[in-house]
């Protein structure tokens, strides 16, 4: 169960048990029968949770009780300590008292009962929906493998992070990429750099063995854009190429074998962008998510905005303030403003300009 967090349930988890399994105390104080109220009444036991009170509770009679100890048969509500006298086995009411039967007690199922779903197939294994099916008698959670992902960065200009050679770019595309899968149920492959020559690029897909293979860089239409290439030369075909969105317009998806190749533009927002619609959704769908789509939310804008084109636009924005606040110069290479947006505001194909105050959809950065 420690290792289901983040991934999806594979099957419907349901209760092997009742919760709770008994009529439970929620407080600490006395177990009584209500229609004795107002008392007095003679204790005669305790039951504690885990350790019952083995007897039953008759006419006048009580026991103490603690928060989560079974309710003695016989005694169908609990009074709080606090509005008790006690003397000896005597006790007296010394306050208001339970209002109805049945006061602090919580009624065995009143969680949930054996053979309720717990957690239905494709749900998320939320750290609650953990526990739940921990109090429902399992041990062990159904899940899908992890997904293998191979991550490839490509382009003659890159040299591994650290380096700040004037002459080089530092690849920040994989650590990236790794960083917004880390919530996933993934296996990383890293290819590192791959050079922009076709033969190099065709060896190293033509041996991948991933569920998924990422690429970024090398995906748009220039003498040296050699993915696609590639990837048909080592015997792979194209689903689509090229899609109505801004940033990531180059974005290509195909398939090599069993191995779905996503090929991403290199510029790091375009990547950034094209990860969060596409390779994210697919890493949830290949590991069971009923529902693997980003979920946008709506929300105030604190500008006007022009209208937009022919592309879906994801701005990089700022939520302050209770608005969100669209990046002045939306460029697909700057990752400084990425890194300061906590969200991307949605422009939809054709949108006509938005004024400031109005409603915008936008999807949540983590
Ligand atoms: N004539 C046209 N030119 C371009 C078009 C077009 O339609 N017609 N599309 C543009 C768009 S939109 C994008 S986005 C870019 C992306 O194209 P590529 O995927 O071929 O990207 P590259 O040229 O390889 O790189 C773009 C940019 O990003 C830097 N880069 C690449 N990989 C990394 C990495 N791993 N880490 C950091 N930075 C990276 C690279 O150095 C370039 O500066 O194409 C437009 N061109
Ligand atoms: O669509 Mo490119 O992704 O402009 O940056």
């Amino acid at each position: 169960m420690r290792e289901a967090a983040g991934r999806w349930a594979a099957r419907d988890v349901t209760a092997r048990r009742t919760q709770p399994a008994h009529d439970l105390s929620a407080m600490d104080g006395y177990a009584i029968r209500f229609e004795d109220m107002p008392g007095p009444w003679t204790v005669i036991g305790e039951s504690a949770a885990g350790r019952p009170y083995a007897g039953s509770v008759d006419c006048g009679q009580a026991t103490r009780i603690f928060t989560g100890a079974a309710l003695p048969d016989g005694a169908d509500t609990v009074l709080v300590q606090e509005e008790a006298a006690r003397d000896g086995a005597t006790l007296t009411l010394a306050g208001e008292g339970p209002a109805h039967q049945g006061r602090n007690v919580r009624r065995r199922g009143l969680d949930f009962s054996e053979g309720a779903t717990l957690v239905a197939a494709g749900q998320r294994l939320t750290p609650a929906r953990i526990a739940v099916a921990a109090t429902g008698g399992h041990a062990t959670l159904p899940v899908r493998p992890a997904v293998r992902v191979a991550i490839a960065a490509t382009g003659d200009e890159l040299v591994p992070p650290g380096s700040t050679d004037p002459t080089a770019l530092p690849e920040s595309n994989g650590v990236m990429l790794a960083a917004m899968l880390a919530d996933l149920p993934v296996e990383i492959i890293d290819l590192g750099i791959l050079p922009d020559n076709l033969e190099a690029l065709r060896e190293a897909f033509a041996s991948v063995e991933a569920d998924l293979l990422v690429t970024t860089g090398g995906a748009s239409v220039g003498d040296h854009d050699l993915v696609q290439p590639a990837l048909k030369a080592a015997g792979g075909s194209v689903d689509f190429w090229r899609i109505a969105l801004r940033p990531g317009k180059p974005m290509m998806a195909g398939r090599l074998g069993d191995t779905v190749a996503l090929s991403l533009p290199g510029n790091p927002v375009s990547a950034f962008v094209t990860a969060t619609l596409f390779v994210r959704p697919l890493i949830a769908h290949l590991a069971g998510a009923a529902d693997p789509l980003p979920k946008p939310i709506p929300a105030v804008l604190g500008e006007d905005l022009p209208a937009n084109g022919p592309r879906i636009d994801y701005l990089r924005a700022a939520m302050f303030d209770g608005r969100v606040h669209a990046a002045a110069i939306q460029d697909s290479s700057m990752l400084l403003t990425l890194a300061r947006s906590t969200c991307l505001i949605i422009r939809p194909p054709h949108a006509p300009a938005a004024a400031m105050g109005d409603s915008a959809e936008i999807l949540m950065l983590a």
